[in-house]
């Protein structure tokens, strides 16, 4: 039964936006649920007219503002009003039919109305007590002036990447290391000065300069950091929309140091945010995935799985959601997944850097009751009601795993290529997003999919780096800034069919698939993977067995365990009774080998095309007047043997693998 003053508030609402007409056809409706009506429901209420639609979206979207600030946003310019409205974290884009004469406010993103026909919410979200929502573009046009280079980036990208520095640890200091990251916060970008030799032992600095949407130096409080990169993605979540943040870089480079505290604090505003509104409520789950298998964190690392339904959309089925009322039970749930992460990897499994981790916060409408009310036999209530928003926090493997993919243990070499897979499909991922691409490619990777919702409809993501400034991280934390430049290409470098016109072009590679710039080829392994004497892989070793056919596995693989793989190479012992097990192991790996050349490969094409980018670069400098032949012969050297170190490396990857395509079954 709905309480007279909610049935006069929505009719208010609706007359003061001109919609009386339609009184009868909200008859009932919750206050709650007619501030959350998304586009779709329109028809279904028998809004069907394109100029009731419009009203009707203004009163909706006038009605979620969350406080005064926000509603008081200035109007418009007439005069910019040809000009395309911002984007912003809310991409309207779809809706432009409807916005007609709805205007964006200008470089905020946020919808606002004219101060004479938007009507009036007659109820108000509390003054929010810390944070405003600034939504990126904002944040962004606040320093374009500073830096007229960094103001040519799109400023209406879905994505925000953000670089942080930490300070430099005792370690790092007793050992002397120098802090070669120089950062400067309103130019937004870094100057990376790294320590090189050239052939002839004579030291020398490199310098890049990289551009980011922000960098953060070691004073900036986490804070501030939350202010810049979470508080402007609120809005997104409150208007149906899906959030992400990814914090990323290599282990002990402070992913955990900023992304501990963004978690409880978003709880926090979002607990704001559901208390003025009734009938919302907020769900919290965590989950980790390692390799290939996912481990629910608030369910006793249950293994759960991922379906696709017939809509394509992708269910984490058997997921526990928590259902919160206060910040004390989030926080005790984060502390309790954390202490799983950390202790539920046993033995030689894992450390948390090694997995992906991430925290869900889900906005929903409270289970609306039928007439008649919920009965408990045949009727009984839903659990949890429809999803208004949902924000995801990604606690990412630590990146300098991806360099262990040549690492003589085998399962830091599996665990190296799974989160290359991982984080490469990520980026690619999260690039379809920015350039608002029709085919976002979430199927590479377990993580992916997983996180499909959040590139897909009104999403939005902010990727922090994480980078340590000391010199003895300086591959790593140039692996982590090529990473984050990448994600932030710009599309119209690409459009133009030209080479890109890179910030950090003077960046050396990333060598993070194969760690070839950082190693000398390893001493290769034999197919049991004991360091073959021979020192040229296990080639000779299958070529004098007669090759086999290969048996393709129908399932996908499951990541296995090292242990689990020594023993199915010995073949030999085999007794009748486990050989069909044994031999299912040996197909299993054979298969996961193959994703790991296939992803190796891929990465050697990457690199390769970075490496002639670079030599291209080289020749250009070494026709300018007055350049040094010398840096030219030295610079080209050193790339030349990467490349070659790189190729080797590969080329050892892909005889061990077809050793092992060899071995019967
Ligand atoms: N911005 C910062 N200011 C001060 N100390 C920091 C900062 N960032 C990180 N630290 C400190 O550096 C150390 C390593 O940080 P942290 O544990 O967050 O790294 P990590 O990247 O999460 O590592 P791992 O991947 O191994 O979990 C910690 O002692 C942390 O307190």
């Amino acid at each position: 039964m709905h309480s007279m003053s909610q049935v006069q508030s929505v009719n208010s609402w609706l007359s003061e936006a001109g919609l009386q007409h339609h009184a009868m056809n909200f008859a009932g409706i919750e206050p709650e649920v007619f501030r959350s009506l998304l586009m779709q429901d329109y028809a279904k209420y028998g809004v069907t007219s394109l100029e009731d639609k419009q009203k009707l979206f203004r009163l909706v979207k006038s009605l979620q503002m969350p406080g005064p600030e926000v509603q008081q946003l200035p109007k418009k310019p007439a005069a910019a009003e040809d000009s395309r409205p911002a984007q912003g974290l809310l991409d309207l884009e779809e809706e432009d039919d409807l916005l007609g004469g709805f205007q964006a406010a200008e470089g905020t993103g946020l919808c606002t109305t004219s101060p004479e026909t938007a009507p009036k919410p007659p109820t108000r979200a509390p003054e929010r007590e810390r944070h405003q929502a600034v939504p990126f573009p904002a944040a962004v046009s606040r320093q374009a002036n500073a830096n007229p280079t960094s103001a040519s980036r799109a400023p209406d990208a879905k994505i925000q990447v953000c670089v942080r520095k930490r300070p430099l640890n005792k370690r790092e200091r007793d050992r002397r290391d120098d802090d070669i990251m120089e950062v400067h916060e309103n130019q937004r970008s870094l100057t990376v000065h790294e320590p090189k030799q050239k052939v002839d032992l004579t030291k020398y600095t490199e310098r890049h300069e990289l551009h980011f949407d922000h960098v953060f130096d070691v004073s900036t409080t986490n804070g501030e950091i939350y202010d810049t990169t979470i508080a402007p993605m609120l809005p997104v979540i409150y208007a149906g929309g899906r959030a992400s943040c990814f914090a990323f870089g290599q282990t002990g480079s402070g992913k955990t140091y900023t992304m501990n505290p963004l978690p409880p604090r978003c709880a926090g505003d979002l607990f704001r945010y559901v208390e003025s509104r009734a009938g919302m409520e907020i769900t919290v789950s965590v989950y980790e995935i390692y390799g290939s298998k996912i481990f629910d964190l608030l369910n006793a690392r249950k293994a759960i799985v991922i379906r696709e339904d017939g809509k394509k959309n992708v269910n984490v089925v058997g997921l526990q959601e928590k259902k919160v009322k206060g910040l004390e039970e989030v926080e005790g749930y984060l502390a309790h997944a954390a202490s799983v992460r950390s202790t539920g990897c046993t033995g030689a499994n894992s450390e948390s850097s090694r997995s992906h981790c991430i925290t869900n916060f889900t906005l929903r409408m409270a289970p609306v009751a039928p007439r008649g009310g919920f009965r408990s036999n045949n009727n009984p209530p839903p659990e949890f009601g429809k999803v208004v928003g949902k924000i995801s926090f990604i606690d990412l493997a630590g990146s300098e795993r991806g360099a262990d993919t040549y690492d003589n243990n085998k399962q830091t070499r599996m665990e190296g290529a799974q989160i290359n897979k991982s984080l490469l499909a990520l980026k690619e991922c999260i690039r379809a997003l920015d350039q608002n691409s029709k085919h976002i490619p979430f199927r590479g990777s377990k993580l992916t999919e997983v996180l499909r919702e959040s590139f897909t409809g009104h999403s939005v993501s902010v990727m922090i780096a994480n980078i340590s400034p000391s010199t003895s991280c300086c591959e790593n934390s140039l692996n982590t800034l090529r990473y984050a430049d990448r994600v932030k290409e710009m599309k119209r470098d690409r459009s133009s069919g030209a080479m890109p016109v890179r910030e950090s072009r003077s960046v050396a590679p990333r060598y993070y698939s194969n760690g070839a710039e950082a190693r000398q080829p390893k001493q290769v392994l034999s197919s049991s993977g004991q360091p073959n004497p021979n020192g040229n892989g296990s080639r000779q070793e299958s070529e004098s067995k007669p090759p086999r056919t290969r048996r393709v596995s129908s399932s996908k693989p499951e990541w296995k365990h090292p242990e689990i793989q020594k023993d199915s190479n010995k073949e030999n012992c085999f007794d009748s009774d486990n050989a069909g097990k044994k031999s299912a192991m040996v197909a299993e790996k054979v298969d996961y080998e193959e994703e790991v050349v296939i992803a190796a490969h891929k990465l050697l094409i990457e690199e390769t095309m970075e490496f002639v980018r670079k030599e291209m670069a080289l020749l250009a400098d070494v026709d300018q007047p007055g350049s040094s032949i010398e840096k030219y012969v030295s610079d080209l050297g050193q790339l030349l043997s990467k490349r070659a170190a790189g190729i080797s490396s590969f080329q050892n990857k892909l005889a061990s693998f077809e050793s092992n395509l060899r071995k019967p079954y």
